[in-house]
């Protein structure tokens, strides 16, 4: 892939479906190749759209809107960043050639909705995962957790992401409230919910797997160091790398990650959600993108996990070397407003080997993301009170 001129006959026109804080970092990752980038989201001034080259607002589940903008803005890659995308109109995209979806159409079809990605681990790759059931009314959800799920069990909508329409259930009065709430909470209501037994795991761990060309140009699968994370309520409040795992289940955590990505092919970065016992690991699910709990990499590797996409996706070749440890702790809005401030910013920065980043998102609600904390430390432990400590220092205000 041949880069070239921003704003020029010669650029390489990438486009993000998608330009949350995820997004947001690929694009200033690929404008730092020089590339040119178009950042697309639902709604104006997201983070991604204030540094990319042109920014564009419509609703990507429309498949129609979306094919008309590929066909005006002509990128050679699109790069989608959340799920709520039209994804078969992905396919038609990427099977008329005018333009390469990463990784590929297919996988981000198969994972846009938790019952592709959950079928072709579970039943196709036969590998282990919590045991679960699709259902599509209250009733058919009643009736799988009483055929055998059984409780605790999770309930989440087929499409929804960041512990969105999730909830917990521990005994028959919670199924209406999970089915009502799974309906209402989802990024897009499918009137589905998958329901899965309740994985009484150690810890958790994002993968990060990398498919990138070599120096001969073929593609390779290469691994960062596990990061351990922390969830509440379905979404990540603090990551760290590397989480230490006894070298048995970190090689059966590796295969598991190089069977899926495998299967779902192209290049990119993959991030491999999974649970740790003992030596036993669970295929959880997949972000066929940065993920969330890799905010940490800002500060732990050579290379963040959005200049490896950055780099993977240009046919590049990619460093997944951890430079030291290091952990990440999320700034909640706290607040519905729009236009909000941070005060205790600096109070933040004094905390040794700290960074932050602030989204800028137009608008704050109670548990939206809109920044992180991120430090380093000589051990994790130590990396993580400093995290959690500078995160704990910013304070949104309503300005
Ligand atoms: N079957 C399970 N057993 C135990 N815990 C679970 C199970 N499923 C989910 N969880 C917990 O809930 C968290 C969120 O679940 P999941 O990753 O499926 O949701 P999500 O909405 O896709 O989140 P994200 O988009 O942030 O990855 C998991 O990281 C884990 O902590
Ligand atoms: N777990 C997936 C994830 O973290 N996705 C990130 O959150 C943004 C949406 O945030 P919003 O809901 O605040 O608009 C997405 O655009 C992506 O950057
Ligand atoms: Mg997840």
């Amino acid at each position: 892939m041949k880069l070239g001129t921003p704003l020029s006959p010669s650029a390489l026109r990438v486009m993000l479906l998608g330009a949350g804080e995820l997004g947001k970092e690929v694009v200033i990752a690929l404008q730092r190749l020089g590339v040119e980038v178009i950042a697309v989201d639902r709604y104006a001034n997201a983070p991604g759209h204030q540094v990319a080259h042109r920014a564009h607002v419509i609703p990507m589940t429309d498949g129609t809107a979306l094919r008309a903008l590929v066909e005006a803005e002509r990128p050679h890659l699109i790069v989608p960043e959340i799920e709520a995308i039209a994804t078969d109109m992905l396919a038609e995209i990427e099977a008329a050639g005018l333009a390469e979806v990463i990784p590929t159409a297919r996988t981000t079809q198969l994972t846009m909705n938790r019952e592709g990605i959950r079928r072709l681990a579970a039943e196709e790759l036969g590998l282990p995962t919590s045991p679960y059931c699709f259902a599509s009314s209250l009733e058919e959800l009643q009736a799988a957790i009483d055929g055998g799920i059984g409780y605790p069990c999770i309930v989440k909508p087929v499409m929804s992401s960041s512990g969105k329409g999730q909830s917990t259930l521990r005994g028959p009065d919670d199924v209406r409230k999970a089915w009502d709430y799974a309906a209402a909470g989802g990024r897009v209501n499918q009137g589905r919910v998958i329901v899965e037994g309740f994985v009484d795991f150690e810890f958790e761990i994002t993968l990060l797997t990398v498919r990138a060309c070599d120096a001969s140009g073929a593609v390779q699968t290469y691994f960062c160091e596990p990061i351990g994370h922390l969830q509440v309520s379905g979404d990540y409040v603090e990551s760290w790398q590397p989480q230490a795992m006894r070298p048995a289940a970190l090689k059966r955590a590796q295969e598991i990650a190089a069977a899926v990505t495998g299967n779902l092919g192209g290049r990119g970065v993959f991030g491999v959600e999974l649970f740790v016992r003992g030596d036993e690991v669970w295929f959880s699910e997949v972000s066929p993108r940065p993920h969330d709990t890799g905010l940490v990499t800002l500060c732990t590797q050579r290379l963040s996990e959005f200049e490896l996409h950055a780099r993977a996706i240009l046919g590049l070749p990619v460093d997944v070397a951890l430079r030291e440890p290091g952990a990440s702790a999320v700034i909640y809005g706290g607040m519905d407003e729009t236009g909000i401030a941070f005060e205790g910013v600096a109070d933040a920065l004094t905390v040794p080997r700290s960074d932050l980043r602030l989204f800028g998102k137009p608008e704050s609600f109670l548990k939206r993301r809109m920044g992180v904390a991120v430090a380093n430390g000589t051990s994790v432990d130590e990396a993580r009170d400093r995290a959690r400590l500078a995160a704990s220092k910013v304070r949104p205000v309503k300005d």
